[in-house]
């Protein structure tokens, strides 16, 4: 029988769909796709970014790295503990043995699957509605959906200079842990991974080329969490690698401020770009913008007929809950006449995107930023609540945690909401969820219970402190 992946198989092979990139993409063939033949492309691990290097390995260091710092900080409890060891080995067992078999499992079950079809390969666009497999495999789709991912930036003084570097890619699985880790960059990688090393006794130095590490956030917030960092990390801001020098085991970095850091892995997180620039996109017919985005409609039409696209690979977000977004959108597009009409497709909704920084302590937004909703026009209301002012706040004796809303004088329209501290991620969901419903920050307040003493009542008093 013919091995419709191979080479030798000159015709094209037709499928009712083809999905490039296993990361989200791999969500949209649920059961009313059983009568469909699909087919699933994807270069690298199967499961895309999330699964396999991001958020879930990432958050299973964070959440032994709190670990690690609970004891460390019990004795202000009255709790005398020491940390004898961190067996990095076994740490990373502990991650990748549970997440490897997912992956393993997640591309067998599509290889088992009597409508998919997996082609383990890179893939690009060569006409309209037309793929070419790395290998030369020729497919052809009534619809494709474009789930590509982005990948690491690598500077390139960094790239050229021959040292060997690591990106959150393969900074899980190193053979040991660093006693010193450098890392370039100043975003939310950068955070996260400076909180994991040093909770497990790494010295860690970042350089950022910004004035501040995080410097996205609300300003209040930024600053909080770069006056907190610099305690326990060493910052160098404003500055850049201008010489990189070392070897598997040493790493000099020199920086344009004449600091020389010395250390023994150096980690690049210095932004994310999309891959849609890999795909062929002139022969494909589709548009990218001057970030190399695939540009998409609210629909998550491309600009080519019967071409979608979703998640970092065309959203300017680049988070997984968005691309899980998308990726429902788009699974219901797909079943519709999408390019006959509009009147019945699906659309994003791009109005209230959270994050979390998953660092020490944790920071969490949604909305507008205090300078963003001056600059908009509106007549803003600002509280700032200290965790320690609220009860069970100060019987942690927090003194880093706050939580600021910013809101509409007058009307009490919630336009943006920024907590730093234990559980921030958790803590914003109510908010997330009264900007969404449009709920105003007074009936927020005073129109339900707030478990006393629980954690919670620290935004309770942020929104009563609103004027
Ligand atoms: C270290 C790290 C931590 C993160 N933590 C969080 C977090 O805590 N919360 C959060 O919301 N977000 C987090 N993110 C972001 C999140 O992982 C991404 O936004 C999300 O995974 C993007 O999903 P996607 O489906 O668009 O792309 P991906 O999951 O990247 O999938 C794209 C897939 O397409 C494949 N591919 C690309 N081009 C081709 C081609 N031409 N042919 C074949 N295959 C191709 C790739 O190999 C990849 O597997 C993190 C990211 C990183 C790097
Ligand atoms: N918890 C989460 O949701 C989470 C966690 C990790 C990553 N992510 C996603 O992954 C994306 C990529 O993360 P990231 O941290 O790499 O990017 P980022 O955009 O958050 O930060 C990049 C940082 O690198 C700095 N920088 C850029 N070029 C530099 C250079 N040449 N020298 C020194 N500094 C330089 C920038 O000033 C910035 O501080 C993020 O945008 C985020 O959406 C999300």
């Amino acid at each position: 029988m013919t091995d419709p992946t191979s080479p030798q198989h000159l015709d094209p092979q037709h499928f009712d769909v083809a999905i490039i990139g296993t990361g989200s993409g791999n969500s949209i063939p649920d059961e009313r796709y059983a009568d469909m033949s699909v087919a699933i492309f994807e270069e690298g691990v199967f499961g895309g970014t999330c699964l396999n290097v991001g958020c879930i390995p990432t958050k299973m260091y964070v959440y032994a790295a709190e670990v690690a710092r609970t004891i460390r900080d019990a004795a202000k409890y009255g709790i005398d503990a020491r940390i004898d060891a961190v067996r990095w080995n076994d740490i990373v067992d502990r991650v990748f043995g549970r997440i490897d078999p997912i992956a393993a499992n997640g591309e067998q079950y599509r290889r088992e699957g009597s409508n998919t079809t997996v082609f383990a390969e890179h893939v690009t666009f060569v006409g309209d509605r037309t793929l070419e497999t790395a290998s030369g495999a020729r497919i052809t789709a009534d619809q494709i959906v474009i789930a590509a991912g982005s990948r690491a930036i690598v500077p390139e003084q960094i790239a050229a200079s021959g040292v060997p570097f690591h990106t959150s890619d393969d900074v899980m699985r190193l053979p040991e842990l660093p006693k010193h880790l450098v890392i370039v960059g100043g975003g939310f990688i950068a955070a996260e991974f400076a909180h994991v090393f040093s909770a497990f006794g790494s010295t860690v130095s970042i350089v950022c080329r910004g004035d501040a590490l995080l410097r996205r956030l609300d300003h209040d917030i930024s600053a909080q969490f770069n006056t907190l960092a610099r305690k326990k990390w060493d910052v160098h801001t404003g500055t850049t690698v201008t010489t990189v020098r070392g070897d598997a085991t040493r790493v000099t970095v020199e920086l344009s401020d004449g600091t020389t850091i010395e250390g023994d892995a150096l980690l690049v997180a210095t932004g994310r770009q999309a891959n849609g620039d890999r795909l062929g996109a002139a022969a494909g017919g589709f548009d990218l913008d001057d970030d190399g985005r695939v540009v998409v409609d609210e629909f998550q039409r491309t600009t080519a007929t019967g071409v979608f696209a979703l998640g970092d690979v065309s959203s300017p977000y680049q988070l997984k809950h968005v691309a899980n977004h998308e990726q429902r959108v788009v699974t219901e597009n797909l079943l519709r006449d999408a390019w006959a009409s509009t009147d019945d497709l699906e659309r994003t909704d791009h109005r209230f995107v959270p994050a979390a920084v998953f660092t020490d302590p944790q920071i969490a937004d949604v909305g507008l930023t205090e300078h963003e909703a001056r600059d908009a026009g509106y007549d803003v209301s600002v509280k700032i609540q200290s965790y320690g002012d609220v009860a069970y706040g100060w019987a942690m004796e927090d003194d880093e945690g706050l939580c600021k809303i910013v809101a509409e004088r007058g009307t009490g329209k919630i336009l943006g909401a920024h907590i730093i501290g234990v559980h921030a991620p958790t803590l914003i969901q109510p908010l997330i969820q009264a900007m969404t419903t449009d709920l105003d920050a007074h009936r927020m307040a005073r129109g339900q219970y707030w478990i006393h003493p629980a954690l919670p009542e620290v935004v309770e008093n942020a929104l009563l402190g609103l004027e």
